[in-house]
Order: C-alpha cells, then sequence, then structure tokens
C-alpha cells in the first residue's frame, strides 16, 4: 500500500492567512470527502462556488481551505467560526493543481499527453500498447479509465487533479515507469493538468464540440493550445498532425517555446504517411521518417487509425525510443475498444461496427472508412448526447445522412433533457432518417434491415457501459446489443 501521507501547508508553498501551518493528511475537491487533516479546495463552480460548502468541509474537519478572493468571501462567517488556515489564490486551480502534484509526489517518469477533438484515446492507447510492446509497465489514462500494465476506473477524461495525482502516485508504486494521457479541453481550461511533467505532447485534430463549454471556437481552440503553450515545458517535444489547418498554429507556439517538434501527416512531414492500402482485416502502410522507408501491416480498421498510430510512434520516439524498434512494434498493434470494433456479423456477412463517433467530423471519419469495404448499403445509427454541444446535433444528423445510404436516429444519453428534442435536433440534419427512440430496438431494427455485402456503424457510445437517463446509468453496451440482436434475429435465442 502506498504510504499515508503527513505533509505541513508551508511545505507544500502554500502561505496561509496569519501564518498558519497545519499538518495534511488529505486533499479534496468535493466536501463530501473531506475528512480530518484535509485541505479542502473550494474551487469557484459553473453551479455554485465551492466556498459555499466550508461550513460543511470544517465539519468534517478540514484543516486548511485553499480558494479564490471571491470564495474568502463567502467562506469569511464559517472560517471565523472555525480553526481551518486560509489559503487565498488569483488562480485557484492552477494552485490546486501544482499543490496536488506536490502533496502525492510522485508519477510515472516518462509521461506524454494528446490533445485534439478526435483521438486522444485511440493515440494515448497506441502509445501504451507500443510501450508494452517494448516491454515498458506503461498505462493509458482516460475516457476508457486506466488500462494496460495496471488499471484502474476513471469517471473523466482528464480527471480533477486530486484523483489524477492520486492515480499516478499509485500506478508508480505498482511499478508503472511509463504513461500516456489524455488532455480533454475541459481539463486543459480547469488546469486539470498544470502539475503533471510531461517528455512529449501530441496533437491529433480540431473540429467542433464542446461549445456548450467554451461557448466560442477561439476559446475551445485557446484551451487546447494550452498543452503546448503552457503544460508541455521548454524541454519537452510537440508531436503535431500537420494535416489539420490547426497544427500549423500548434508549431508556432511549439516554436516560441523552444520545444522540440516532430510532425507528422501525409504530406511533408518528420513522420510521413506516403501510402496506405486497406482491406477487410486491416492495412498495409508506407510511410517514412527523416527520409528512411519502412513498410508495415496494421490489423487494425479505419484509415484514421493509422494517423493516430503515426502520431503514437512518433510520441513513443519523442520519449526517447529508438524509431526502429517503434516501428517494429506496429504490426502488434490491437484494436481500441469501442473504435472500429467489429460487434457482429449476420449469417449473411452483413458486419456491425461500434465506434465512439460523438462529434460531425468523427461521423463523417468513421463512415467514410468504412465506405470502400461495403459493396452493398451502408447503414447509420447516430443520436447526440443530453448537457452537451447542442449546435453538434443536426451536424452529427448531416454527416450520417451524407456519408450512408440509410440513417437510423436514435438516444445516446439524454442526461437531464428531453430525448425527443435531441432526437428532432438530430433529424434537421437527416430529415429521411428513420427515428427509433429505443436504443436497443433502434440496433435491432437496423441489423434486421441488413442483406448480404451491407454494414452498419453503431456511432455514439464506443466502450460506453450505461445509458444516462436523468441521474440514471441504465445498463448498456452497442456491442452487447448487437450480438444479442443478431442472434435473436438468426432465430439463436429463444
Ligand atoms: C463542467 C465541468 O467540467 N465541471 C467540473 C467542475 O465542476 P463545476 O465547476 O461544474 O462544479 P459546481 O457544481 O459548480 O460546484 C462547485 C464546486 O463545489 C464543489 N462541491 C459541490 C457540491 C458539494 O456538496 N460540495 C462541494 O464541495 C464541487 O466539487 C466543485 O468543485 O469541477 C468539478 C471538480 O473539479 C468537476 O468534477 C466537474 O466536472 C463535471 C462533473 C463534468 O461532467 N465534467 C465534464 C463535462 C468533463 O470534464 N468532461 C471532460 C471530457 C470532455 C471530452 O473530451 O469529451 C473530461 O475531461 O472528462
Ligand atoms: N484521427 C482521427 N480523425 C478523425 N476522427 C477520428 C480520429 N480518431 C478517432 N476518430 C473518431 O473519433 C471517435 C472517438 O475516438 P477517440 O475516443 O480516440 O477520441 P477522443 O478524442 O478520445 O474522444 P473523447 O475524448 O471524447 O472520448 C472514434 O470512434 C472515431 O470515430
Ligand atoms: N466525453 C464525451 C463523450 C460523449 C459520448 C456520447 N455518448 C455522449 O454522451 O454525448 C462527452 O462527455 O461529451
Amino acid at each position: 500500500m502506498v504510504t499515508p501521507i503527513s505533509i505541513s501547508l508551508k511545505s507544500l508553498g502554500l502561505m496561509a492567512v496569519g501564518d498558519a501551518n497545519p499538518v495534511l493528511g488529505s486533499m479534496a475537491v468535493d466536501s463530501r470527502e473531506v475528512r480530518p487533516g484535509c485541505l479542502f479546495c473550494a474551487m469557484p463552480g459553473s453551479n455554485i462556488h465551492g466556498a459555499t460548502f466550508v461550513k460543511a468541509a470544517l465539519a468534517k474537519g478540514a484543516a486548511a481551505i485553499l480558494t479564490d478572493p471571491e470564495g474568502a468571501l463567502i467562506a469569511a462567517e464559517a472560517l471565523r467560526d472555525g480553526n481551518a488556515a486560509l489559503v487565498v489564490s488569483e488562480t485557484p486551480r492552477e494552485t490546486m493543481a501544482r499543490t496536488a502534484a506536490l502533496f502525492f509526489g510522485a508519477q510515472p517518469k516518462t509521461m506524454i499527453a494528446v490533445t485534439g477533438t478526435n483521438g486522444k484515446t485511440s493515440v494515448s492507447t497506441f502509445v501504451r500498447q507500443i510501450w508494452n510492446e517494448l516491454d515498458i509497465e506503461a498505462v493509458n489514462l482516460g475516457t476508457t479509465g486506466v488500462e494496460g500494465s495496471w488499471a484502474a476506473p476513471l469517471n473523466h477524461t482528464t480527471p480533477e487533479p486530486i484523483t489524477l495525482h492520486r492515480t499516478l502516485k499509485q500506478a508508480a508504486f505498482e511499478g508503472i515507469t511509463h504513461a500516456a494521457m489524455e488532455a480533454s479541453s475541459h481539463g486543459l481550461d480547469q488546469r486539470r493538468l498544470d502539475g503533471v511533467v510531461l517528455k512529449a505532447a501530441g496533437f491529433t485534430n480540431f473540429t467542433q464540440d464542446h461549445l456548450d463549454y467554451h461557448e466560442t471556437f477561439g476559446a475551445y481552440f485557446d484551451a487546447k493550445a494550452g498543452l503546448f503553450a503552457r503544460v508541455l515545458p521548454e524541454d519537452g517535444t510537440a508531436v503535431i498532425n500537420m494535416d489539420d489547418a490547426h497544427g500549423v498554429d500548434m508549431v508556432a507556439i511549439a516554436t516560441v517555446r523552444g520545444q522540440g517538434l516532430i510532425t507528422v501527416g501525409r504530406t511533408s512531414a518528420d513522420l510521413q504517411l506516403v501510402a496506405q492500402r486497406m482491406d477487410a482485416t486491416g492495412q498495409d502502410l508506407r510511410f517514412s521518417y527523416l527520409g528512411k522507408t519502412y513498410q508495415t501491416r496494421l490489423n487494425l480498421l479505419g484509415a484514421f487509425q493509422a494517423d493516430n498510430v503515426m502520431l503514437a510512434a512518433a510520441l513513443v520516439i519523442a520519449c526517447g525510443a529508438k524509431p526502429d524498434h517503434v516501428f517494429d512494434t506496429l504490426e502488434h498493434l490491437t484494436t481500441v475498444r469501442g473504435r472500429m470494433q467489429l460487434a457482429a456479423t449476420r449469417a449473411n456477412g452483413a458486419a456491425v461496427f461500434v465506434d465512439y463517433a460523438h462529434t460531425p467530423d468523427a461521423v463523417s471519419t468513421a463512415l467514410s472508412a468504412m465506405r470502400p469495404h461495403v459493396m452493398g448499403r451502408l447503414v447509420a445509427i447516430v443520436g447526440a448526447g443530453g448537457d452537451r454541444d447542442a449546435g453538434k446535433r443536426p451536424l452529427m444528423g448531416r454527416a450520417a445522412a451524407e456519408n450512408s445510404d440509410v440513417v437510423f436516429v436514435t438516444d445516446d444519453n439524454p442526461r437531464s433533457e428531453d430525448p425527443a428534442l435531441i432526437r428532432a435536433a438530430v433529424m434537421e440534419g437527416c430529415p429521411e432518417a428513420t427515428e427509433v427512440g429505443d436504443r436497443a430496438e433502434a440496433i435491432l431494427r437496423a441489423i434486421d434491415t441488413l442483406g448480404p455485402g451491407d454494414a452498419l456503424l453503431i456511432a455514439g457510445k464506443g466502450h460506453e457501459s450505461g445509458q444516462i437517463v436523468g441521474d440514471d446509468v441504465l445498463p448498456f453496451d452497442d456491442a452487447e446489443q448487437a450480438s444479442v440482436a443478431v442472434a435473436a434475429l438468426e432465430g439463436r435465442l429463444a
């Protein structure tokens, strides 16, 4: 077991009002998790200020409060009555992140992070798989939890700093020397990564998502750019996909910061994908690295996965591995759970794929990756999440209509919203689609339409194991539902 922590406020570089210096044994950003001797981080929130909960935190034995000037005012009365230390920071989330890094005090010694609208999970998983192939104890951390040489669940793509550094410390304790993490735009905006020490950082692409949170494309881009502008140190290496129009902007930031740089892309890049030949079970690639040409076979479906693999290979090289050794591992990479995953096949040969496409660009990318392999009709199931960027809904419907022959619109995590209204917004982009609210029924009906040579893409939920309706998470797994539907239709179920 990791040894319990006991550290004074001043040893963490924090100065309290009145010079108090309590000894701390834990940190929490949620008052409900406070224990005696805890540093409660009372952060400004999108719904309410965390300082509202200082009284509750003190009742549970918080020894110190970290907040911003507004929080100090909100908590003034509660603090007057207690004897906890108060630390006030103008940049409370950054201070919390740096404090969490010092408090937990250990991370795998080699770490990379990946940002971009689509491909973060895929790239970080491939980085981890390459490291594992090189006999390195490694994990990837993100939307699918902690995976690899050690496993643990996570609730966020980029966890808040206390959970993040507790996890990194535990990983280091488990003997993990290398970690590849996802840097979500929320995570970057909320400074969740600010205490992490990175050797390299990667950029995949930039398209529409999360405008509910960031409001403008400019703010969304600035959040992502923060990985290079702020988190990656000067002696780190930026690994940039130049096929995306925003690649040049990331290169400009890396250049100003004096970071190392590896460019990746299909035209004129350090690591360049020169040729790609797809078939039913994978793809053959020819690529060059600094003038030398290589060839490999990927047992992965989806043309876009080659771009993700190139970025992953460059990230591993940026961390010091020999390029030839890295390229030798690529033929062993395996499908990332829920990303272009073959979930079921009908007796007539029609294939059913599950994919985590939940942005307009990802829906187009995933469907167009399938198109060359489909002799018959390409069928798509699409839906959009509730409490998420409403502007992307009709665009996702349109992307499905433009890149497939038949579209079913269904529910995907309605959360607090009315599912019928979400479906109506998606239908605006694909008015010819068939609307089936119940996702299991949509899957069954779509699979029922598949003839020989047809294929179905079930987009949106990928690896997810639940459908979020209101505050409930109902068990739901697209791949499992696809198998059940095929079995039912083929008469294999009673
Ligand atoms: C929109 C968003 O990112 N919100 C995050 C933010 O919470 P918030 O500002 O909304 O919090 P709030 O509800 O206003 O409460 C204010 C503060 O009071 C605290 N509190 C609240 C209640 C209580 O009883 N006691 C208490 O102390 C809360 O912990 C919070 O710190 O700060 C919290 C603590 O750090 C996060 O848990 C929370 O993530 C929420 C749960 C969330 O769903 N975030 C999603 C959108 C997210 O981050 N997604 C990205 C992935 C995106 C992608 O690429 O697809 C991710 O990295 O996972
Ligand atoms: N390089 C890429 N370019 C375009 N689309 C991609 C790319 N890589 C993956 N996608 C699409 O995006 C979907 C999600 O992929 P992945 O989970 O790797 O991205 P992500 O950025 O981690 O997403 P999130 O953080 O929201 O979980 C895939 O299922 C696929 O449809
Ligand atoms: N990390 C993404 C995942 C979305 C997946 C999709 N199934 C949805 O619920 O919209 C988000 O929270 O926006």
